[in-house]
């Protein structure tokens, strides 16, 4: 069984497939914690917010409800609604602390494709054909990193930035894993910020890299 937070169906406002139609799976529970985490409503699954697979799939957005849902339960609840995109993309909270392989084969039976956005923290178990999105966390605290074996398995690294710092610790990630040279490197600035978009900018026209804005925030869509 997963724990699900929402399902909703909007357009892809990140990384490389920023502007494509998708339905949006999101998972509760995480425990690497990032500080300045724009999702933090989905970080723990406390038994007083369980509800219906049926209330998630019609509740408000940016709650911290959630439901125990099997990949069929999924599936039939992604038919039911009627969404048209056939982009999936599998999210949280942290989805890779769950075997995501029954959900994202049975997405495939119908003809879907998948996309996972992950820390890169746990084993990522998917499918093939999905396409894995890594963006690299790092929790002391929790005692929590991203691993080798994730960056190795990233279709795309979509890493974060707010200072040139965290440019750095990029290089080191990339020079001390024999990524995949097919691999999309993204540069996302943290919440929007002026100076780290513009650092951003500077960095991906010098390396060839991806901007990621989360335009879904400029333009006001979930
Ligand atoms: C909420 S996370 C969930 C998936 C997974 N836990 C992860 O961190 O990749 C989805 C995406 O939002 C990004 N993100 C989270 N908080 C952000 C913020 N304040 N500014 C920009 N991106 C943020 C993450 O880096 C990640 O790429
Ligand atoms: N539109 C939209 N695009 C997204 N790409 C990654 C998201 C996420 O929270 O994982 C996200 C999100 O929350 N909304
Ligand atoms: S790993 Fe992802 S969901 Fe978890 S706290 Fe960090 S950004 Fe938020
Ligand atoms: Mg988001």
């Amino acid at each position: 069984m997963y724990t699900i937070n929402e399902i909703f169906e909007t357009i892809q406002g990140e990384g490389h497939f920023t502007g494509t139609p998708s339905v949006f799976i999101r998972f509760q529970k995480c425990l690497v914690r990032c500080t300045w985490c724009d999702t933090k409503q989905t970080w723990d699954a406390s038994p007083k917010n369980e509800r219906t697979l049926n209330e998630i799939s019609t509740k408000p957005k940016g709650s911290s409800t959630w439901c125990a849902s099997s990949s069929q339960e999924i599936v039939e609840a992604y038919r039911k609604q009627g969404f048209f995109s056939k982009h999936i993309v599998i999210t949280g909270g942290e989805p890779c602390i769950y075997d995501l392989r029954p959900l994202s084969e049975k997405f495939e039976e119908i003809g879907c494709r998948c996309q996972i956005e992950t820390s890169g923290t746990s084993e990522i178990l998917t499918s093939k054909m999905t396409w894995v999105t890594v963006s690299p966390k790092v929790s002391k605290k929790q005692g929590l990193t991203v691993t080798n074996a994730a960056l190795c398995r990233a279709n795309e690294i979509k890493h974060l930035v707010k200072t040139r710092r965290d440019i750095e610790i990029l290089d080191r990630l990339l020079s001390e894993t024999n990524i995949n040279e097919n691999t999309v490197i993204a540069l996302q600035p943290m919440s929007q910020n002026i100076r780290a978009t513009k650092l951003c900018i500077e960095i991906c026209i010098q390396r060839n890299w991806k901007l990621s804005v989360q335009t879904h925030k400029y333009l006001n869509i979930p």
